[in-house]
């Protein structure tokens, strides 16, 4: 039986916090070490390894302890809204999986979760293998930046007292002396076009295209074997977004994985190798690039109504014959649990 882990944070924790060299510190940690909770014990003794999967997820469930905002607080009851539900996906060596889905569907939560960062109103439930180990909050926050690397979908992750460059060269500390991290760090500013005086800026001083360029390059100074990337190209030239993707590429050639959450189906199927299509928590589809070369292919509506809306083919009229949930509404994410 796979195990069951359940995590609970007891009080707020702020999501990256930041630390004095750049890096993200690990979120605190509520039970000292215990984050996770086991259901089952494993008297047996076994070894939680899997083979040739750099990246499992397996049963996630992500709900929200919310309070309801139309009663008096007095009276006001605690329920759960359950976010993602019962979510696998999987990720090989040499591959590049690329998330899809409508807006608020879950997509940065399955980021958030794989690089262990909470809420302190998440109630997160299921299993995370990387590569091979099974993993708890707490070794998740000791291989980000270790093993795998973040492209957050917020620039607020960038220390906005520190200037830029020393926060990407801090991103490489692990390896290598600092010559060779600014190094590297000019390479990479070099490659997505931003000049050498960036590097003496702070965050507020860049604009939404820069600060993306910059949180990529804190990703690509690591040397992970895994990169989750949230929403990496907006606010890119295409160009920029396309060097992005083939650094992504590269990447993965070289035998590492990616997880791409992206609303760029465009950019995803030019270098993924699957997609999975995500829709109100959940994964409804997860096929072969291939398969988007015709809607026959796509066993979902929402996959087919996604395909529609490439701007190669013609969106408006499908979405109006398949109107079947709106697929660009979050409506449905919402399914109250239970009243605590
Ligand atoms: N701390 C929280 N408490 C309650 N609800 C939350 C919390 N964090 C996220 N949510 C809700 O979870 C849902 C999924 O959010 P998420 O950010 O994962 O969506 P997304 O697919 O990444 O959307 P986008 O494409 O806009 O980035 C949203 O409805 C959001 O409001
Ligand atoms: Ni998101």
């Amino acid at each position: 039986m796979d195990p069951i882990r359940v995590f609970q944070p007891a009080s707020p924790s702020p999501k990256p916090a930041k630390t004095s060299d750049g890096g993200f510190a690990a979120p605190h940690n509520p039970h000292g070490g215990e984050a996770f909770h086991h259901h089952h014990s494993h008297a047996d003794g076994s070894r939680h390894v899997r083979d040739h999967h750099l990246l499992n997820v397996e049963h996630l469930s992500v709900s929200f302890r919310m309070y309801d905002p139309d009663e008096p607080f007095f009276r006001a009851k605690r329920r759960l809204v359950n976010v993602i539900d019962d979510l696998s996906v999987s990720v090989h060596e040499g591959e590049i999986l690329a998330i899809v889905g409508a807006s608020g569907s879950g997509k940065t939560l399955l980021a958030d979760a794989i690089m262990g960062l909470f809420e302190p109103n998440a109630l997160v439930r299921g299993t995370v293998y990387f590569d091979g180990e099974l993993m708890d909050a707490q070794r998740l926050a000791k291989v980000r930046g270790r093993g795998i690397s973040f492209v957050p979908q917020s620039v607020a992750n960038l220390d906005p007292l520190m200037k830029v460059g020393r926060q990407v060269q801090g991103f490489g500390r692990r390896g290598g002396t600092r010559a060779e991290r600014v190094r590297k760090q000019r390479e990479l500013f070099e490659r997505y076009g931003l000049a050498p005086e960036v590097a003496d800026m702070h965050p507020f001083e860049l604009s939404g295209g820069m600060a993306r360029r910059v949180l990529l390059c804190c990703a690509l100074m690591e040397s992970p074997k895994l990169i989750v990337a949230d929403e990496p190209t907006p606010g890119l030239d295409l160009d920029l977004a396309v060097r992005a993707m083939d650094d992504f590429r590269e990447f993965a050639d070289a035998g590492g994985g990616v997880l791409l959450v992206t609303h760029d189906i465009e950019l995803a199927l030019r270098v993924a190798d699957r997609i999975a299509v995500f829709q109100s928590g959940t994964v409804v589809e997860e096929t072969a690039v291939a398969s988007f070369a015709s809607p026959e292919l796509l066993a979902h509506p929402f996959s087919r109504a996604l395909w529609h809306a490439l701007p190669e083919h013609d969106f408006a009229t499908v979405f109006e014959e398949e109107a079947i949930e709106n697929p660009l509404t979050i409506s449905g994410t919402e399914k109250e649990l239970a009243v605590l």
